[in-house]
């Protein structure tokens, strides 16, 4: 599919920009096992690029891959100009791409705001000694880090849990304190991994509206995995598809639900 025109696509009120990140005949294999079969796809700043597929399809594979949880045997990935064989954990995360995981990845005893707090990690500059003693620049730095993550409370409208054991809240609050926390580290890139997995239909719907208005109000690009295809179809800009780690589908979400592969292998695991 031709991508020239991204304004033409997306429509004039979008803000979708150039490839910011290119995925390009990536293979990876475990032992025996392939996960990913020579994969290519791009995504572009600021849309909103689905992940889709049957169960084993390699969907996680994939996200492991952008943020080098993973590297891949063969191919080249391409982030903001810069070729590499394979991210890099730390590397990723400081260049931008934060994640969130499909079972919920928090520190179940700490409350709402220092879980969110952890996510601001890579942005602090005071080293370790200075934090210890709570003194001068590390106190100011301090103040500003937790100034940031109140504004993310406040964004995701979780104030009255703020000071909450982050184990004693309800599955839908956790994924969304999930979220909070992986927007602390203000991230280019934001990788969601089944963000609604698990939830009532009250709950799909306010995390809908809030990785809209993450994507809208911070221009943050979301690259996402999830089930839903109700979901998927309404907030994606474009879709690709998976399939026994193989490349099914790719355009928007009209175009993908017309595609007959992809027709099929929903319809194969359905049986
Ligand atoms: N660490 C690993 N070691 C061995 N095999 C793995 C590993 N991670 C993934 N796989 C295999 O790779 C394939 C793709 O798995 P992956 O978890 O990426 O699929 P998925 O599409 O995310 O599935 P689901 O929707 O069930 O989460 C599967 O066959 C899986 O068993």
């Amino acid at each position: 599919m031709q991508m020239n025109e991204p304004d033409a696509l997306f429509g004039a009120t979008r803000r979708i920009g150039p490839v910011i990140l290119d995925l390009q005949h990536i293979s990876l294999s475990f032992g025996g096992v392939k996960a990913l079969t020579d994969i290519s796809f791009d995504v572009r700043q600021h849309e909103i690029r689905a992940i889709i597929g049957p169960n084993g399809a390699g969907k996680s594979s994939m996200l492991n891959v952008i943020n080098g949880v993973y590297r891949p045997q063969q191919g080249d990935i391409i982030y903001r100009g810069e070729h590499r064989k394979n991210m890099d954990c730390y590397a990723a995360a400081k260049s931008g791409i934060a994640r969130t995981f499909q079972n919920i990845a928090l520190f179940k005893g700490m409350t709402v705001l220092d879980n969110i707090m952890t996510g601001r990690n890579l942005k602090m500059k005071s080293n370790f000694l200075l934090q210890a003693i709570y003194w001068g620049p590390a106190r100011r730095e301090e103040i500003e880090h937790r100034k940031k993550a109140e504004e993310i409370i406040d964004f995701l409208e979780i104030q009255a849990i703020r000071k909450t054991p982050v184990g004693r809240l309800p599955y839908g609050l956790q994924k969304r304190v999930e979220l909070g926390r992986a927007l602390a580290a203000e991230p280019e890139i934001l990788l969601l991994d089944e963000p609604m997995a698990g939830m009532n239909v009250e709950e799909k719907q306010d995390m809908c509206r809030f990785i809209l208005d993450v994507n809208d109000q911070f221009g943050t690009t979301i690259v996402l995995i999830e089930h839903d295809m109700g979901v998927v179809m309404d907030i994606s800009d474009r879709v690709v598809v998976l399939d026994y780690g193989k490349k099914i589908g790719d355009g928007t979400p009209d175009e993908v639900r017309g595609n007959q592969d992809v027709i099929n292998a929903y319809l194969g695991t359905s049986h």
